[in-house]
């Protein structure tokens, strides 16, 4: 292999040397600005990143060589994958490598906090002897609350049982009997909030999760508990922690991330005394920075050997696929998104059902990019045809393939059926003669929309009026309706209303529309 690598955060040299006896030519830049690498990447064929580096649309444009990022860790959210797929690079990470350590850091911030151990530690380096200065909190018997709970979550509710704590938890993803086997109580997320003595978050960075941990939900918590954050920053409001701590409210926040790292010296956290601080250093052991190396080593390997890398959460082009399936594979995707919008209800299980031509083809891709769409609402971009499928097991949510014989009104169809905890929610899409896709059916209700951009899903009663308040709410918003899809069903009385909207429609507007009376769903949906 004659293939360039830059290594442009601190790894392990293991990776370094791996990557060198398989013959690969390796340079470490550490440290680089935006404008450094952006001149730097055109050399290199191969880039290894942390989460100090960001990959950014202005890097990936001058990138002429570069086939593969790697992400030594979790997160990607340093990364510009959308526009890493548009330029065919292919984005690996180590979704497994360090989840172990994160989860174990936790703990070590909890029991800090707990125990005042890093102020303790000071006032004794200081020659202090104030042993009643310090007293802390037992874990024993405290309420625990994980927000978030994947691989390093389920850890951490491992970790707090064996300290013999409560655990209660909030994941809208992850199915009942998968919180059963963990043995962890799923609740309500401000119920979580309001129970809790300890409130931990394991949640990736979204537009949904960002500032979950908000003024109002510290609001809900006891006096005197605690927060910790060892995810992302962003996730939570540090100034409104800031202020709850300050205030008394709260007896102390951990964190090992923050809204802007490295951290400076206007941070909300920086001036309080009952905060544990850490540098982002979750994933910084010997053997999690061996595990996440290996593997990103290992799959950069295998991706210059021409196989497909295990981790990868893009793939620019899906190989082996006939082109007749591609709008499929297209529709299905934005299927799946569509679906996880439309219905706020935890998912149990999501079944995929083909009718007539298409239902004689091998739909397993197809099927895959259901299940990719729906998980990237749920992870984020991360989420591709290679990890989708476990991801989905991760979480619990089964998923069965079905052909159906009986004829329909179309050539081909796809419908998507998910079964939730009160009963069955659908969507049915279909390509046209124009090779365009359409969604031509919600639940029962027959419609004929677009599957992109920003669109404002209704089920409303069917009286006169209704419409009319959209438009003239929508339009004193200064929201721009670019279209209109109405679906009646007679018998009930209810109608379901498809608008495609020039901008998105936020929480504000989505109430207004509401307060109005005689809706009984209202989702906005962004379709990229
Ligand atoms: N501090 C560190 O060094 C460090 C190390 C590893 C991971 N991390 C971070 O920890 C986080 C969790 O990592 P992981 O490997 O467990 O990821 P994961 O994907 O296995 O788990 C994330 C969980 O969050 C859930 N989730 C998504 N949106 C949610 C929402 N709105 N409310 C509640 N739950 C939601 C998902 O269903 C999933 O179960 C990520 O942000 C990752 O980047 C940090
Ligand atoms: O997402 C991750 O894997 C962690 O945040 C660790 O990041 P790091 O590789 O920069 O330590």
């Amino acid at each position: 292999m004659n293939e360039k690598i830059l290594v442009a955060d601190e790894v392990s040299q293991l990776g370094i040397r791996r990557l060198e006896s398989a013959g690969f030519q390796v340079d470490i830049k550490t440290g680089l600005s935006e404008d450094e690498l952006t001149e730097t990447i055109v050399d290199y064929n191969a880039i290894i990143i942390r989460s100090s580096t960001r990959i950014t649309e202005k890097i990936l444009s001058n990138a002429k060589n570069l086939k593969i990022i790697g992400r030594a860790g979790v997160g990607v959210d340093n990364i510009n994958v959308e526009a890493a797929t548009k330029y065919g690079i292919v984005v690996v990470n180590s979704p497994e490598g360090n989840i172990i350590s994160a989860a174990e850091h936790t703990f070590g911030l909890i029991i800090s906090l707990l125990r005042n151990i890093p102020q303790a530690d000071r006032s004794v380096r200081n020659l202090e002897w104030k042993r009643n200065k310090f007293t802390g909190h037992e874990l024993y018997r405290k309420t625990i609350g994980i927000i978030g709970l994947g691989k390093v979550g389920s850890n951490v509710a491992k970790y707090a049982k064996a300290f013999g704590m409560k655990v209660i938890g909030y994941d809208p993803y992850v199915t009942l009997d998968r919180a059963k086997e963990m043995g962890i109580t799923l609740m309500p997320l401000d119920e979580v909030f309001k129970e809790a003595d300890i409130i931990t978050i394991h949640v990736p960075k979204t537009k949904e999760t960002y500032h979950l941990v908000s003024k109002e939900r510290i609001n809900l918590m006891k006096k005197g508990s605690y927060i910790i954050n060892a995810a992302r920053g962003g996730v939570v409001d540090e100034v409104a922690v800031a202020d709850a701590l300050k205030s008394g409210h709260l007896a102390g926040a951990a964190s090992d991330v923050f809204e802007t790292e490295p951290i400076s010296a206007d941070n909300p956290y920086i001036s309080i005394k009952n905060t544990v601080l850490t540098p982002h250093i979750g994933a910084a052991t010997k053997e999690a920075q061996v595990n996440v190396i290996l593997d990103v080593v290992d799959q950069i390997i295998a991706f210059f050997d021409g196989r497909i890398p295990h981790g990868a959460v893009n793939l620019p082009a899906f190989r082996g696929v006939s082109d007749d399936l591609l709008p499929w594979i297209d529709l299905a995707e934005r299927l799946g998104k569509f679906i996880k919008d439309l219905v706020s209800e935890r998912v149990n299980k999501i079944e995929i059902v083909y009718y007539g031509d298409i239902a004689k083809k091998n739909v397993n891709s197809v099927s895959i990019s259901v299940l990719k769409g729906y998980l990237i609402k749920i992870k984020g971009n991360y989420v591709s045809f290679v990890n989708a499928l476990s991801l989905a097991n991760e979480l619990g949510i089964k998923y069965t393939e079905i052909k159906e014989s009986q004829d329909v009104d179309f050539k081909s169809l796809i419908t998507v059926r998910v079964l939730t905890d009160s009963g069955v929610r659908s969507v049915s899409g279909t390509i046209l003669s124009d090779q365009k896709p359409r969604i031509i059916e919600i639940d029962s209700y027959r419609v004929d929309a677009f599957p992109e951009g920003y669109l404002l899903v209704s089920r409303h009663r069917d009286k006169p009026g209704i419409i009319g308040r959209f438009g003239t709410i929508l339009g004193k918003n200064n929201i721009n309706i670019a279209g209109m899809q109405l679906g009646r069903n007679l018998t009930s009385g209810l109608a379901v209303m498809i608008l495609s909207v020039d901008s998105e429609v936020n929480d504000d507007v989505l109430r207004e529309l509401i307060s109005g009376g005689d809706i009984e769903e209202l989702r906005s949906i962004f379709l990229s």
